[in-house]
C-alpha cells in the first residue's frame, strides 16, 4: 500500500453534479461562464439540488420557502449572544450551524423528503446566523429575515440594516454563483465522509464549514485582504511578492490543485473588482492586485484562484474582512447539501486506508521502567 499525499489525482467518488474537465468548470454540464453571466444564485442552488434548472413557478416555490425558513431559531441567536465578543467567524458560523440541530425536530429523519427540506432551511438560516452574529459583536440587535427577492439582498439587508443597492446586491449574487459548487473540494469531501456514516445533514454541513475554515482553501480570501492591506499600494506590491518568494511562503489566493492554467472563476471576479472599485472611486485594491498577479504568475508560472479578486470584490461591498468566508459558506451550503443528498442517495461507508510508516515489533514496557 503506497499513500498519495493530499490524495492529489485519486478519483475517490462518482458524482453528477459539478466537473472540471481540461480546466472547465460546470454545474450539471452547464458551463460557469453561462451561469455567471445569466443565472441567479437561487437558479444555481436549484440546479444543484435538483439537477435542472427551475422553471418559474418552481423558482417562486423556492424563493418563497428560502425565505420561510430564514428565520433561526430564538434559542440560537440567544447562543449566539453568549459568545466572546472577538470570536472568529468561521468558529461562530460552525458553533450556530451545529446548534440549529438540536431546535429541528426533524434533525434526524433520515427521509429524502426531509432532508431536502432541511438543506433549503440551511442554505436559508446560515445568511442569517452571520449577518446576526456580525451585529451582535458590535453591540447591536439582530435583524429579522424579510421576504426578498434574493438570499444575497436578505443577506445584505439583515447585515446594514436597510435596504442594499441594487449593484451590491447583484455583485453579490454573481459572487455567490461563482463559489456554489467545485467538485470533490476539501470541505464537500468532509461533508461527504461524514454523512457517509449515516450521520445527520448538520454534522455533514458542521464538518464543511469547519473544513472550509483553513487557510489553504476558503480562508484564503480573507489571508488575500490582509496580505492587501499590508502591502497597502501597488507600489509596494513588488518587494512583497518578492521577499515571500525567496523566503519560499506562499501567495495566498494563487495555486490550486486542479487548475494548473487558471481558474475560470477568477476573470469573474477580476472585472468585478475592477467595476466596484470605479463604482466606489477606489481602484486601489483592484490595481494592487493586478500588479500581484502580473508578478506571480511572471516569476512562478501560478494563477490566481476564486479566493483572489473575491477578497477586493467583498471590500468593495463595504464586507468587513472576517465575514469573507462564512459568505463563501452561504455559496457552498448548496454544494454541499447537493452533495450530502447525492451521498445518501448512493451510500457506502467512505474509509480509506493509511500507509502505515511507525515503528514495529515494539513491547509493552512497563511505566516504572520508561
Ligand atoms: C477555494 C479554494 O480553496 S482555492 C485555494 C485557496 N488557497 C490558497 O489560495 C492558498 C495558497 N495556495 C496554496 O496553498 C496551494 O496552491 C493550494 C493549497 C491551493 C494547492 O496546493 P497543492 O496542490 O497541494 O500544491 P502545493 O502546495 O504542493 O504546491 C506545489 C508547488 O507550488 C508552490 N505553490 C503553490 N501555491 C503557491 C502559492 N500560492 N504561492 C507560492 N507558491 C505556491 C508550492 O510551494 C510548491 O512548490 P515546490 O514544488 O517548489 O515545493
Ligand atoms: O476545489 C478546490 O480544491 C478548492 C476550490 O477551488 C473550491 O472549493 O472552490
Amino acid at each position: 500500500m503506497t499513500a498519495t499525499k493530499g490524495l492529489e489525482g485519486i478519483v475517490a467518488t462518482t458524482s453528477s453534479i459539478s466537473s472540471i474537465i481540461d480546466g472547465v468548470l460546470t454545474y450539471r454540464g452547464i458551463d460557469i461562464d453561462d451561469l455567471a453571466e445569466n443565472a441567479t444564485f437561487e437558479e444555481v442552488a436549484y440546479l444543484l439540488w435538483y439537477g435542472k434548472l427551475p422553471n418559474r413557478s418552481e423558482l417562486a416555490r423556492l424563493l418563497k420557502d428560502l425565505n420561510q425558513f430564514a428565520a433561526v431559531p430564538p434559542q440560537v441567536i440567544d447562543q449566539i449572544k453568549t459568545y466572546p465578543k472577538d470570536t472568529n467567524s468561521m468558529a461562530a458560523l460552525r458553533s450556530a450551524v451545529s446548534s440549529l440541530s438540536l431546535y429541528d425536530n426533524e434533525a434526524n429523519d433520515m427521509s429524502q423528503e426531509s432532508n431536502l427540506r432541511k438543506a433549503i432551511k440551511l442554505q436559508a438560516q446560515i445568511p442569517t446566523i452571520i449577518a446576526a452574529f456580525a451585529r451582535i459583536r458590535e453591540g447591536k440587535e439582530p435583524i429579522a429575515p424579510k421576504s426578498c427577492d434574493s438570499v444575497a439582498e436578505n443577506f445584505l439587508y439583515m447585515l446594514i440594516g436597510k435596504d442594499p443597492d441594487k449593484v451590491a446586491i447583484e455583485a453579490l449574487d454573481k459572487a455567490l454563483v461563482l463559489h456554489a459548487d467545485h467538485e470533490l473540494n476539501a470541505s464537500t469531501f468532509a461533508a461527504r465522509v461524514t454523512v457517509a456514516t449515516l450521520s445527520d445533514i448538520y454534522s455533514g454541513v458542521t464538518s464543511a464549514i469547519g473544513a472550509l475554515k483553513g487557510p489553504l482553501h476558503g480562508g484564503a480570501n480573507e489571508a488575500v485582504m490582509a496580505m492587501l492591506e499590508e502591502i497597502g499600494t501597488a507600489d509596494n506590491a513588488e518587494a512583497y511578492v518578492n521577499k515571500k518568494l525567496e523566503n519560499k511562503e506562499k501567495i495566498m489566493g494563487f495555486g490550486h490543485r486542479v487548475y494548473k492554467n487558471g481558474d475560470p472563476r477568477a476573470k469573474h471576479l477580476q472585472k468585478m473588482s475592477q467595476e466596484l472599485g470605479k463604482i466606489t472611486g477606489n481602484l486601489n485594491w483592484y490595481n494592487m492586485s493586478i500588479k500581484i498577479e502580473e508578478l506571480v504568475t511572471g516569476q512562478k508560472g501560478l494563477k490566481p484562484n476564486v479566493d483572489f479578486y473575491s477578497a477586493s470584490v467583498y471590500t468593495s461591498l463595504e464586507i468587513p474582512r472576517d465575514l469573507f468566508t462564512p459568505i463563501f459558506a452561504i455559496s457552498r451550503a448548496s454544494g454541499w447539501t447537493a452533495h450530502i443528498l447525492e451521498q445518501y442517495e448512493n451510500n457506502r461507508l467512505i474509509r480509506p486506508r493509511a500507509e502505515y510508516t511507525g515503528l514495529s515489533n515494539q513491547k509493552y514496557i512497563p511505566i516504572e521502567n520508561r
